[in-house]
């Protein structure tokens, strides 16, 4: 029976690998929400590349009904959020649609970027906060550090604590007893106009859209026209219901409830995170707050591994994109690899994952361009353009002012990395220095202003290195501001592989050049004849290394006749061949296009 008083909407926020995920999986089965007999290990991540990496990217809701020990049962919406950086608009939607969170800290790693990030994201959106301190089974949790820490940066204290390991299931009937306490009930009223929000949306191939939203005010049927607010696009409600965690209809949602709305959308473009789904017939005056769309932060080359695979390319980027709304393509042709995209993502780890699953999903071999963030130019002529491609970039005579993209930036770090890393940022990734705060007795907050590009390109491994392992970053963009960066093109063989031009800034033009091409000396394999390669800027040759030649071919290892030796190498070369793209009579594999990110790759280990 629905009663809003017995409804709590919460989220878990953490660090990655703080134990998110185990910690619902032993709420589930406290809760006999899912079987014994079904729980696998991390029920939530559904992709296998999360899985697999033991990340979550894209988070499943659930529901769990929770009989208190004051004899009533509660319905209690648990929301998982995205823990990275990359996703954090969608991480403020999920926490917009719950009035708590369990604010989760790993007592053997202690307070880290994302912890303090997502507290902010939840205070933002005035949830009730109760932090717990887990894996406290671990022989190195160090539980005092963990709550002086807490207190410093966020303001708890020890008896806001609760104590947990989920790996032991301690502390998780005081968990839900807590949420039940503390966390209020939603407010918002069935009699008034329907106002839901989007915080999460998917694409079935035989349902379509399945919406994931909270409802705030009103109720929502099977039968509803509804409309978006963002677009004013309307359509009929066929399916509503409730995450269990698999879908069950229920037929209405009211307000206060978490589920699943299916209205017959095909395109998750229609279905915007953030945006507020209302009656089409008694529609809202006014929309839920802090709707934003998604725009991509930074941009890559996406090409077939051989051109006749660019059809099969196009459909499979197409079907991710049905799932995908972060994901944004527009046709792109070089003049080095052909036809192919220009994709813009949220980010590297975006990146990553759209190329896994053009690989592991759709079996094809595709080569990515270096990525990069995207530029403003104002033209001599006054207008102002967005350069998503290097290769697009106006000749400078016709340039006016450039502006790139900034971030703030905030590491948490043992206070006895703080003045390499401090070095570190101002000196080589172009980066202010703004303030520091203490965190507990042995750690400090260190707040920067930096360029986005900067700490995008081997920027974390070198922070962990630095720092052994131990410090943790998060940031969010701010806003552009005039820079002076210039455009360096990369021959080889004397031909321009457009594919291969970067920017950066002039401070840096000389140095990146130089270990962009010493890189793509060890990337591109040798070759019959010797092969300059060299980085120009400005009409100048600013750096060359050369590729000597080589003289044996594959097939001279196997003197004697085994004929099946031959036709293994031979069809290996083949292989290898999908991966690499001859330019000017030159094999270029997948890895050189990404050499600008490698460049850091031999350092600081
Ligand atoms: N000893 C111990 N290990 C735990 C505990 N909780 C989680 N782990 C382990 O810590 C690792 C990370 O746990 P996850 O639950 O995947 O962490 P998560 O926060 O969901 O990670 P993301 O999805 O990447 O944000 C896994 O290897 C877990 O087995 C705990 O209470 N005690």
């Amino acid at each position: 029976m629905y009663n809003k008083d017995l409804i709590r909407n919460i989220s878990i926020i953490a660090h990655i690998d703080h134990g998110k995920t185990t910690l619902v999986d032993r709420i589930l089965e406290y809760t006999n929400t899912i079987e014994k007999r079904k729980m696998k290990a991390q029920y939530l991540d559904t992709m296998d590349i999360e899985r697999e990496r033991g990340i979550t990217i894209k988070a499943t809701p659930v529901k769990i009904l929770y009989k208190a020990q004051n004899g009533k049962e509660y319905e209690i919406n648990i929301i998982d959020t995205p823990g990275h950086v990359d996703f954090s608009y969608e991480v403020s939607r999920s926490l917009a649609a719950c009035e708590g969170a369990i604010l989760l800290v790993d007592a053997s790693q202690g307070v880290e970027a994302q912890t303090f990030a997502n507290t902010y994201l939840a205070l933002e959106n005035d949830l009730e906060i109760i932090p717990v301190i887990n894996k406290i089974d671990l022989p190195n949790a160090n539980i005092e550090e963990t709550v002086s820490e807490l207190e410093d940066l966020i303001g708890f204290t020890v008896d806001d604590c609760i104590y947990a390991s989920g790996k032991t299931g301690q502390g998780i009937p005081e968990i839900l007893e807590t949420i039940i306490s503390k966390i209020p009930a939603p407010s918002g009223t069935l009699d008034a106009p329907l106002k839901a929000l989007i915080f999460d949306a998917e694409y079935d191939k035989y349902r379509g859209v399945v919406i994931h939203t909270r409802v705030v005010d009103g109720e929502i049927k099977v039968g509803d026209k509804i409309m978006m607010f963002s677009t004013g696009e309307e359509f009929e409600v066929t399916e509503v219901g409730i995450f269990a965690p698999e879908l069950i209809p229920t037929g209405n949602l009211g307000a206060g409830e978490v589920g699943y709305v299916i209205a017959g959308i095909k395109n998750v473009d229609s279905a915007k995170i953030g945006d507020t789904i209302t009656s089409a017939s008694n529609p809202v005056s006014s929309p839920l707050p802090g709707f934003k769309e998604i725009k991509p932060m930074v941009y890559a080359g996406l090409f077939p591994g051989l051109p006749e695979y660019y059809d099969e390319l196009r459909k499979a980027i197409e079907k991710l994109k049905l799932n995908d709304a972060a994901l944004v393509f527009e046709p792109e042709n070089s003049p080095a690899l052909g036809f192919g995209f220009r994709v813009g993502f949220l980010g590297l780890l975006h990146m990553e994952v759209v190329r896994e699953r053009l690989e592991r999903e759709f079996d094809i071999a595709c080569i990515l361009t270096a990525p990069n963030v995207v530029y403003k130019v104002k033209l001599k002529n006054g207008e102002f353009i967005d350069i998503t491609n290097p290769a697009k970039f106006p000749d400078e005579s016709q340039i006016d002012e450039i502006q790139e993209p900034f971030v703030n930036l905030n590491i948490i770090t043992p206070s006895e990395y703080m003045g390499n890393l401090i070095g570190f940022i101002t000196s080589e990734k172009r980066g202010e220095f703004k303030e520091v705060e203490n965190a507990g007795k042995n750690r400090v907050v260190l707040k920067f202003e930096a360029p986005l590009a900067e700490i995008m390109f081997d920027f974390f491994d070198k922070l962990k290195a630095i720092s052994r392992g131990y410090a943790s970053m998060d940031y969010e963009i701010t806003g552009y501001r005039v820079s002076d960066v210039l455009k360096v093109t990369i021959l080889v063989n004397r031909e321009t592989v457009d594919a291969l031009s970067f920017i950066v800034h002039r401070s840096k033009e000389y140095a990146v050049a130089r270990r962009v091409v010493e890189k793509l000396k060890d990337l591109i394999p040798q070759h019959q004849f010797q092969i300059p390669i060299q980085a120009k800027s400005g009409g100048r040759i600013i750096a060359r290394s050369d590729i000597k030649a080589l003289r044996k071919d594959v097939l001279a290892k196997c003197y004697g006749g085994d004929i099946t030796r031959k036709m293994k190498l031979l069809e290996k070369q083949r292989e290898g061949k999908k991966r690499m793209r001859e330019i000017g009579r030159v094999n270029i594999p997948q890895t050189a296009f990404l050499a600008l990110l490698k460049i850091g790759e031999d350092e600081g280990k």
